[in-house]
């Protein structure tokens, strides 16, 4: 394990946070779960009928010892949960329509961790980015000043950390919430020991070419920078320009990232899940996302192609995020 999940895991032991782990039948929740109860970091509370957990896991050889696991269908505190969902969602949930959501085992997690039975979630190895963030959008919503979530990757490898976004939630940003996604990434970066560098990245580098593109992020730079003199933030930058030294050198002498940008803000959806996903597979990074910010409180979704050591290291993630949220609020 790198350094920084050796730092993150020191922390987070001392507390033992206790993270919802919806995917109760999926083996590489199984795996992590397992492991994390085994390394005493953190509680995993595993969602699902309680004999198929138990049988998966036996199945897989994986020894589940005392861990929680909870069925929403048998699950005791049912009446407290729907009558807490029908209020959160004022008006637009019914008592029927809300039972019916705490079936799914996203809605059921997200809403304890709404209620504090639960310091965080990590799902989304078995369902899609929507499935399993829309209820955190629905329930747990954006902290005071935020207007929109977003997802990142803390990318690894070796001792080489970067951070990416938004390569999970906002399809199509305007420059405006790309302002507020680099500003937001760029808090996240500190947490992971980045003094961040953001580079605003497009297919132009300062005005190199001239578009609706182009301007959006140029746009957004300008915004970024004007709500955050205190940050390093520049653009609009093509990747190499921002990564490259030398290339910044020839396409961008006066710009302060001098090619030494650690953290990438994508213009768009497209472009950021799928520069994750080369670094990743291409380029040999470990990847470790999306993690969600902005939320309330700590609901982080996994991508369908994650192994059991991603589950493990986003709990940490999330554990972290519980930890640092309560010490702030
Ligand atoms: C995230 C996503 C699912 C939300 O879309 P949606 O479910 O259609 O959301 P809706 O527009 O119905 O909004 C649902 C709620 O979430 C809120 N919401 C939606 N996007 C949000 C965001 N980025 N930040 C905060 N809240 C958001 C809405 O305000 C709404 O709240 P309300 O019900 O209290 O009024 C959608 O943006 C999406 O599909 N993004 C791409 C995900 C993806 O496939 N990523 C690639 C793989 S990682
Ligand atoms: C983050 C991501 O891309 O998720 P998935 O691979 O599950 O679509």
């Amino acid at each position: 394990m790198s350094n920084l999940f050796t730092e993150i895991k020191a922390k987070v032991e001392k507390h033992k946070p206790t993270i919802v782990l919806p995917e109760g039948t999926d083996e590489r929740i199984l795996e992590a779960a397992a492991n994390l109860a085994k390394d005493r970091v953190v509680k995993p509370i595993l969602v699902g009928d309680v004999a198929d957990v138990q049988a998966k896991a036996k199945e897989q050889g994986i020894e589940l010892g005392d861990i929680t696991i909870l069925d929403p269908a048998t699950y005791e505190g049912l009446d407290e949960m729907v009558a807490a969902f029908v209020e959160r969602r004022k008006g637009k949930e019914t008592e029927e329509s809300a039972r019916e959501k705490l079936r799914d085992v996203n809605y059921f997690g997200t809403m304890l961790v709404y209620m504090d039975k639960a310091d965080g979630l990590v799902s989304g190895a078995a369902h899609s980015t929507g499935d399993t963030v829309r209820p955190a959008l629905q329930i747990i919503k954006t902290q005071p000043g935020i207007k929109r979530t977003s997802g990142v990757f803390v990318m690894v490898k070796d001792e080489h950390k970067f951070v990416f976004g938004d390569c999970a939630i906002n399809i199509a940003p305007n420059s405006e919430e790309l302002a507020e996604i680099a500003i937001a990434t760029a808090e996240t970066a500190k947490v992971f020991g980045l003094d961040p560098k953001v580079a605003m990245l497009s297919f132009s580098t300062k005005g190199s070419a001239s578009s609706m593109e182009t301007q959006k992020v140029s746009e957004a730079t300008k915004l970024a920078q004007a709500a955050r003199p205190d940050l390093v933030i520049d653009g609009e930058f093509q990747f190499d320009a921002a990564f490259v030294p030398a290339v910044a050198q020839k396409k961008a002498p006066d710009s302060p990232l001098q090619g030494q940008a650690n953290v990438f803000i994508f213009p768009s959806l497209e472009s950021g899940n799928l520069g994750y996903k080369i670094a990743q597979r291409l380029g040999g990074y470990d990847a470790i996302g999306p993690i969600l910010q902005g939320l309330n409180k700590p609901v982080n979704d996994l991508s369908r192609g994650c192994n059991a050591a991603d589950v493990y290291k986003l709990s940490l993630i999330t554990a972290m995020q519980s930890i640092n949220q309560k010490v702030t609020n």
